[in-house]
């Protein structure tokens, strides 16, 4: 509570500005408190004129400062939930300075030599465009979001994600997307710009912890709209009052009933609403997570499955070139000189370390080829290069080169043999196998031997997932790769089940099928190839260090590329939906319990009968009314720390969780109002008049 004082200070000149019937029209409970507050006010004020008693005008203005409190004190919750998102904004601001960019007027070819040559201007980086191309040196600022076209950098990204260590980003592979306002520490790299001005990430950032940009989820909608039902019924109960209690000349006053109204609706939850889910937003922000849709973060406290890639989600996703083996008594070296050709105008990872291991052992490998290039794809998965004398080179997963040496027809079965068994060999170890073949015009296919990719576990992931296991939720491993890698991985990492051999359409099958029945599915992934599984996942994780697609697709950005931060942004999830559901639970007790305690108070000189029911004993009817009030505002008070910071989550059934809810705020919820009420009414019986 102590912690929060500052922050509820700061608070509330927001929470009176909310006092604007259109911005409460958009909470009904809390209009209704509002309206309730304005009517009970102008009876304070008349009430002289028309002869009251100066007892029942002191008890109208208390039950009217009251009233206008609770709905302060509902804003006050909400100002404060917001509030905690201002000082992150200000600090993503400093990074929006507007910086001088080098933008590229004429570009041909991605070399190196173009990218010296290309003619350029300085431009504001507000006035960069979508598809802009810019060159970015060692201690500029990268001026807006893009993609890299070419070259490799180290590049300062603390300003976004608090983490001081320098990333790499490269072109070609799965780690090309850099964010405007980072700094290049060294070395250079062509950038093309993919946001527009003002819809930048660091933009989007700000408004998202701002709150400015928050819609109600559809949870929270028809929560809302039952919580407005509910009230209307409880205007209706109290309308009905009147007469009844008119027959024994006892109409209650406005004032009274407008008291009684406001005891009954769900006040509580109703208060407290937009902050939970404001608040939940927040925690994931705190945890270095960018959620673009309230919807999303409430999918994830549902989440049964989750999906992940392998290469660079499980593992580490440098997968290097660690051996050249060859087969059929072949020189290692020619092997190696082989893939390393295949490789010259290979961008992604796995390319350039080919050619790096080749040249590391002393195998002369030209600059360049002259050569048609057959670029790496997800569904043929091969990559090469033709040459004009008609000599084709090809490298890639085993089955899709097996295929394409059998176009022939001629290659001796002991070799197929030879080659499988090192690739098998190679994938029981976990690691990838390249094949490399060649074709040459008149001569029979070659299989020249296999290219052992080796890639790393990343540590600790063994334990998360049999957290999330405890969570009740399935982890699948899909991956390009063959199955005999992806089930040693899968083992290492010890995922539920596994994919291998995916193309993207399988991996977008593989969530629609997940998705039958209800299931919600969740995925994370950096690749421009993920980019339509994450869209279709219902709650897509893409890692920052990933492609600008694949972070357009997803609906939630991890800043930290770390994919087990999925049990994170699942407990935060399901914290949101219990906090939820637990403040609805004592909210409604509560409710019904004042009846009880108050409607006996009330009525007790009126029908004697209910005199036995007047268990509580309160001082007077008009200080049972006005305790019972001053216990709703107040209990809306206690319970922003609670709505703020979340109830506890821990990973058990969700069965369990709902019946220890229950007894704990159902329960409390009845007992309190008692208690409270009580305890108020005694100091109210102090004052004279009650
Ligand atoms: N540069 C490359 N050239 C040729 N073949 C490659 C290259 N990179 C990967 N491959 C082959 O293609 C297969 C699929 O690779 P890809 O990177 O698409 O997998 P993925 O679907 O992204 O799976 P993952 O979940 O492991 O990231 C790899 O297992 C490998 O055999
Ligand atoms: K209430
Ligand atoms: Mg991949």
């Amino acid at each position: 509570m102590t912690a929060l004082t500052p922050q509820i200070v700061a608070g509330l000149p927001g929470a009176f500005r909310k006092l604007s019937p259109r911005q409460m029209w958009r909470n009904p409970v809390m209009f209704i408190v509002e309206v309730g507050a304005a009517l009970t006010t102008a009876v304070a004020l008349a009430q002289p004129l028309l002869g009251g008693d100066a007892a029942s005008i002191a008890f109208t203005w208390a039950i009217a400062a009251w009233l206008w409190l609770t709905v302060v004190f509902a804003n006050l919750a909400e100002a404060v939930a917001e509030g905690r998102g201002k000082a992150q904004a200000a600090t993503l601001r400093a990074t929006r300075t507007s910086t001088l960019a080098t933008r590229v007027v004429s570009y041909d070819g991605d070399s190196d030599a173009a990218a010296s040559t290309a003619r350029t201007e300085r431009v504001a980086s507000a006035e960069l465009r979508l598809g802009d191309v810019v060159v970015v040196a060692a201690g500029d600022l990268i001026p807006g979001d893009g993609d890299v076209v070419w070259g490799i950098a180290s590049v300062d990204e603390s300003a976004i994600t608090g983490e001081s260590a320098p990333v790499v980003r490269e072109s070609g592979g799965d780690r090309s997307a850099v964010t405007g306002g980072t700094r290049v520490l060294s070395d250079r790299i062509v950038v093309r710009i993919t946001s527009k001005p003002g819809e930048t990430f660091v933009d989007r950032m700000i408004r998202l912890v701002e709150g400015a940009s928050r819609q109600r989820t559809p949870n929270e909608i028809a929560l809302n709209i039952l919580l407005a039902s509910l009230s209307i019924v409880f205007v209706i109960v109290v309308l009905t009052l009147g007469p009844i209690a008119g027959y024994s000349n006892a109409t209650p006053t406005l004032a009274v009933m407008i008291a009684l109204l406001v005891c009954l609706i769900p006040t509580t939850i109703g208060a407290l609403l937009s902050a939970i889910g404001i608040a939940g937003m927040d925690r994931l922000v705190q945890r270095n997570v960018l959620a673009m849709s309230g919807r999303a973060v409430e999918a994830a406290g549902d989440v049964t499955t989750l999906l992940m890639d392998k290469t660079g989600t499980i593992t580490y996703g440098n997968r290097r070139a660690s051996e050249f083996l060859a087969v059929d008594g072949g020189d290692p070296a020619e092997l190696g000189r082989v893939a390393a050709l295949a490789s010259l105008s290979d961008p992604t990872p796995e390319g350039k370390s080919i050619v790096d291991l080749a040249r590391e052992r002393g195998i002369a490998v030209p600059a360049t080829v002259d050569a048609v290039v057959v670029p790496f794809s997800a569904q043929t998965r091969m990559s090469g290069v033709d040459f004009a004398d008609g000599t084709m080179i090809r490298k890639g997963a085993g089955s899709a080169v097996r295929a394409w040496v059998e176009q022939d027809g001629r290659v001796a079965s002991t070799l197929l043999a030879e080659v499988e068994e090192q690739a098998d060999r190679i994938g029981g170890l976990g690691g990838t196998p390249l094949v490399v073949a060649r074709r040459s015009p008149g001569a029979a296919a070659e299989l020249l031997g296999v290219v052992y990719l080796k890639d790393v576990v990343k540590p600790g992931i063994a334990e998360r997932f049999a957290e999330m296991r405890a969570m009740g939720i399935r982890t699948v491993m899909v991956t390009g790769d063959n199955p005999l890698t992806a089930a040693a991985i899968a083992k290492e990492a010890g995922v539920d089940d596994f994919l291998a051999e995916a193309t993207p359409e399988q991996k977008l099958e593989l969530i629609k099928k997940e998705q039958e029945g209800g299931r919600l599915v969740a995925m994370t992934g950096d690749g421009t190839n993920d980019a339509p599984a994450l869209a279709q996942a219902d709650v897509g994780v893409a890692m920052n260090t990933g492609t600008s697609a694949a972070k357009e697709a997803g609906n939630m950005v991890d800043l930290d590329s770390d994919p087990t931060k999925l049990i994170d942004i699942v407990a935060i999830g399901k914290q949101l939906l219990i906090t939820r559901g637990a403040l609805t639970t004592f909210s409604i007790a509560n409710d019904v319990a004042k009846y009880f305690a108050i409607i006996p108070a009330m009525f007790a000189a009126v029908f004697p009968g209910l005199g036995l029911l007047n268990i509580m004993q309160l001082h007077s009817p008009a200080s049972a009314i006005l305790s019972a009030v001053v216990f709703n505002a107040l209990v809306i008070v206690a319970l922003i720390p609670l709505a703020l910071r979340g109830v506890k989550y821990r990973p058990m059934p969700a069965s369990r969780i709902l019946t220890r809810n229950i007894l704990v705020y159902g329960l409390g919820g009845v007992i309190a109002p008692f208690i409270g009420i009580k305890l108020i009414d005694l100091v109210v019986s102090l004052i004279p008049g009650f």
